[in-house]
């Protein structure tokens, strides 16, 4: 069997089904293919996604979707000390609802189908080569192998991708730069608020963080990422003695296990070659601070398949044509990563005496609304390398 088709989508989670409906919207032939019985499941994702990028994605909020509305967020120290603010005073990336991934991540691609793609849930790319300047993906469904020819394939198959590989683009990730996340859904969970998004600094997650992320009165995402290159113990070990530790999870039960990477070192140098592009974590559209990866990889996939269709239109698939996605991911998401991976390295070289002595001083401090460069002074007065590693940032 032979299909054929303009864009060949690999991978329906969000980057993958922005980039199909906006190839649709713009007029390609458009299908997209999906390995899992189930779109959005099992989730690997703590499911945190900002108001602002929704409404930037002109994506409408559904309650079908949305499991709580967050307003504020708890910060917590080494030590226990905790700062907490409300959406009015910071703006933080990943701030807005905490949704059900796999209602979010079907809702998105049905937009898709919407918007005129064709979707085969149950379908493996297992590879891809370039013929006749198309390329033959081979792919199978229950059983059943079939040939795909397309005149751009984008790789939209998350942090594990192997469809820039195929196509000859460099998408591995360095160990330091790739986070390791575990998470349990839980119950029970004593929560301070229900509304509030809870992060814990420190050795409870080397070179990342643990969170708190409440989906109900009792019920919460709780989990963390590491760099592996600096711990000894597995995320999932880290996990374990956290939630037993932790006031608010101690007497809590899971009913839901996830473990997953996350790419956190920004978009990755080249993005799109000769017939191939990819997108979200497939390119490394990942947050470097806080590993949020949703909104990003929307964004990614909206140019991808802007940028895809139109070039079915001018019938010029070459990585000269297809170089106006690169440029524009780095200026629409890359160059603003800069400054996170910057905060990211600051975060990392902070020891648990000095995140602590960070969260009494803001705890002491009345802010009105925390612009970056008023953050910024509160910072360098207990912590003066803030001045050298963030100075040029404000
Ligand atoms: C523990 C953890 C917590 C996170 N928390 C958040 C958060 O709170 N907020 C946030 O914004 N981000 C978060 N992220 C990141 C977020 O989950 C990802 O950035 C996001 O899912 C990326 O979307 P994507 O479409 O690029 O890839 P994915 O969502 O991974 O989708 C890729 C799809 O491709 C499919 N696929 C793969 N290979 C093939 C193949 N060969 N053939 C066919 N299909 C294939 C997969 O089955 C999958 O459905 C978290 C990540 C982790 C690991």
């Amino acid at each position: 069997m032979l299909i054929e088709t303009d864009v060949l989508v690999i991978g329906a989670g969000p980057a993958g089904s922005s980039a199909a409906k906006h190839a649709a919207l713009n007029g390609a032939d458009v299908l997209m293919i999906e390995k899992k019985s189930e779109i959005g499941a099992p989730k690997r994702c703590a499911e945190g996604v900002s108001k602002d990028g929704l409404i930037e994605l002109g994506v409408e909020p559904s309650s079908r979707w949305i499991t709580s509305e967050i307003n504020g967020v708890r910060l917590v120290s080494p030590n226990g000390t905790d700062v907490w603010l409300t959406e009015d005073t910071v703006k933080l990336p990943e701030m807005g609802y905490v949704v059900e991934r796999k209602v979010f991540d079907k809702h998105m691609a049905m937009d898709a189908a919407r918007a005129g793609a064709d979707i085969m849930i149950k379908t493996l790319a297992k590879g891809l080569e370039r013929k006749d300047g198309h390329v033959i993906v081979k792919a199978e469904r229950m059983g059943e192998e079939f040939d795909i020819k397309a005149k751009i394939v984008i790789g939209a198959d998350g942090p594990e991708s192997r469809v820039g590989r195929w196509g000859g683009l460099k998408t591995a990730v360095k160990p330091k730069d790739m986070e390791s996340g575990a998470q349990f859904e839980m119950v029970g969970v004593e929560l301070e608020s229900d509304t509030a998004l809870e992060f814990y600094f420190g050795d409870v997650a080397p070179g990342g963080y643990a969170w708190v992320f409440p989906k109900g009165k009792d019920i919460a995402n709780v989990g963390l990422a590491v760099i592996s290159t600096l711990t000894e113990k597995s995320a999932y070990e880290h996990l374990v003695d956290f939630v037993k530790n932790c006031p608010t999870t101690k007497n809590a039960t899971a009913v839901e296990l996830n473990i997953g990477g996350d790419p956190v070192g920004g978009i990755i140098k080249k993005i799109a070659t000769d017939n191939v592009m990819v997108v979200g974590d497939a390119g490394g559209m990942v947050n470097p601070l806080t590993g949020g990866g949703i909104i990003s990889g929307m964004q990614g996939g909206r140019i991808a398949g802007q940028v895809s269709a139109a070039a079915v239109k001018d019938n010029d698939f070459s990585e000269k044509r297809l170089a106006e996605y690169g440029k524009r991911c780095k200026e629409e998401i890359g160059d603003s990563f800069n400054k996170y991976m910057k905060s990211r390295d600051y975060l990392e070289s902070l020891s648990n005496e000095e995140l602590d002595s960070i969260a009494e001083v803001f705890r002491e401090t009345k802010f009105e609304k925390i612009s970056t460069s008023e953050l910024l002074r509160v910072l360098v007065k207990v912590s003066p390398k803030a001045l050298l590693k963030l100075g040029k940032l404000f």
